[in-house]
Formats: C-alpha cells, structure tokens, sequence
C-alpha cells in the first residue's frame, strides 16, 4: 500500500515523518522522499537552486519520480511492504503548474500526460493544511530559502493542492496542520492503520 504526505513548504511533513516512524514502527513500513529518494533527486535540487528553465525543471522532477518507483516505491510494494512517501506526484500538479504558468498553455494536462501509463497511484494522500502566513513564519530564517518558500508562491500552490484534493476525496485526506503536532501524528497514524488493515483484507487485483 502506498501512502503519500503532501502539503506546502512548512506545513509539518517532516516533523509529521519522523513521529509516524515511531508511531507505526510495529508495521515495519518504508519511508521515503521526493525528491531525493535517488541520486537524481540531487539534480533536481541543483536546478531548482540555478532557476533552470521551468520545463528542465519539471521534467528533472518527474524523472526523479521514474527513478524513484523503479528503484524504491516497486520493489517494496512488489514485497506487499507498506510504503509511506514524503511527497510525490501530486507536488509536481500543485507547485509545477505555478512555475509553468505562461509557459504552457495548459500545465496541469501536461503533467498529467507525462505521468501516464507509468506512474503508481497512491492508496491514500494526506494533504497538511494551513494558512500560508502560518507555513511562512515556521520557515527556519537561518536555511538557504528554495524559490518555492514565498507566500505568493505558496498561496497558489495550496489552492492548487486543494483543488486535486477535491477532485478526488476518495483518496484525499485533508488535515489541519494547526492542530497540535501530535494531534496531527496520532490522527494520521490511526488512518494508515485502518488503510492497511483494510487493504490486507481486499484480495490483490
Ligand atoms: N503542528 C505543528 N504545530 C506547530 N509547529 C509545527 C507543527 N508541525 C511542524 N511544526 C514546526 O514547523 C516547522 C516546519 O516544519 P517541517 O520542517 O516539518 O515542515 P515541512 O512541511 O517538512 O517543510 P519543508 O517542505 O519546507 O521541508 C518546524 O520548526 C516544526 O517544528
Ligand atoms: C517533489 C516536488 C517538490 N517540489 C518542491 C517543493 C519544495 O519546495 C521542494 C522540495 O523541498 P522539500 O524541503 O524536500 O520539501 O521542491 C516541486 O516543486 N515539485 C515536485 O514535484
């Protein structure tokens, strides 16, 4: 089963990943990123920190996320593993749409075309939710900001989160990322476990 974590810069993943390794411990589950997962991940960060043209950049994303499914996201759940991702396909249709914005006519599509025939959809989204003067002001002001951290940036981005988290409940869960760190976690926790209990019982397609 594969679980994804997705919400703007600042809004909690990370600090949301490392309890759920301790919450979920029992269900051995394997963790994992975008991008970085990989050694292109590292390409990625470089042409995001150089503001490479906006196409290099999305399209460095996705390749990211190939090599990601090949070398980590398939063969764990190929192993009936619980796999749990800090980020995924759904960062490239809510932040690329934003840097591709007058470059393609209809970014979104392109996306989505990029990503088809390949791509693994994920079981279940967790969408961290809040407002972006909020995300903004948790940003460490000692880290190296990447371009994405503004609130303009991130405004639309969010709407953007929000609108793919509406046009697909059944697999989005959206989780105010106001609420007390652990309230967070625990809820979170508590989804996976009934997800993963749920999908045990349903016979392999
Ligand atoms: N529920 C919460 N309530 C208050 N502060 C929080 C909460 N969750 C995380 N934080 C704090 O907000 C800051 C940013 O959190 P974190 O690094 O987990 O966000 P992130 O979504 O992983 O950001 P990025 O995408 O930029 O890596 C940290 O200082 C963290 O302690
Ligand atoms: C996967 C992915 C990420 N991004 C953006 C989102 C963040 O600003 C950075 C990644 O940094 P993080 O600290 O690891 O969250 O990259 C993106 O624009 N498109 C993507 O597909």
């Amino acid at each position: 089963m594969l679980i994804t974590i997705e919400g703007i810069d600042g809004s909690g993943k990370s600090t949301l990943l490392v309890r759920l390794r301790e919450l979920l411990a029992d269900l051995d589950p394997l963790f994992t990123r975008e991008p970085g997962a990989t050694w292109v991940g590292d390409s990625v960060r470089r042409a995001v920190a150089e503001r490479m043209d906006p196409i290099t950049e999305a399209l460095l994303f996705c390749a990211d996320h190939a090599a990601h499914i090949d070398t980590v996201i398939r063969p764990a759940l190929d192993e009936g593993r619980l796999v749990i991702s800090d980020r995924y396909a759904d960062s490239r249709f809510a932040y690329q749409p934003v840097v591709l914005d007058g470059v393609l006519p209809d970014p979104l599509s392109w996306l989505r075309r990029i990503h088809e025939g390949w791509s693994i959809r994920p079981d279940r989204t967790f969408l961290l939710v809040l407002p972006v003067e909020d995300a903004v002001s948790r940003l460490d002001p000692e880290k190296k900001r990447e371009y994405f951290e503004n609130a303009g940036i991130l405004a639309r981005v969010q709407e953007n989160y929000l609108n793919l988290a509406a046009a697909d409940p059944p697999r989005f869960v959206v989780v105010d990322a106001l609420l007390e760190k652990e309230e967070v976690a625990r809820f979170i926790a508590g989804e996976i476990r009934t997800s993963a209990r749920s999908s045990r019982r349903r016979p392999r397609a």
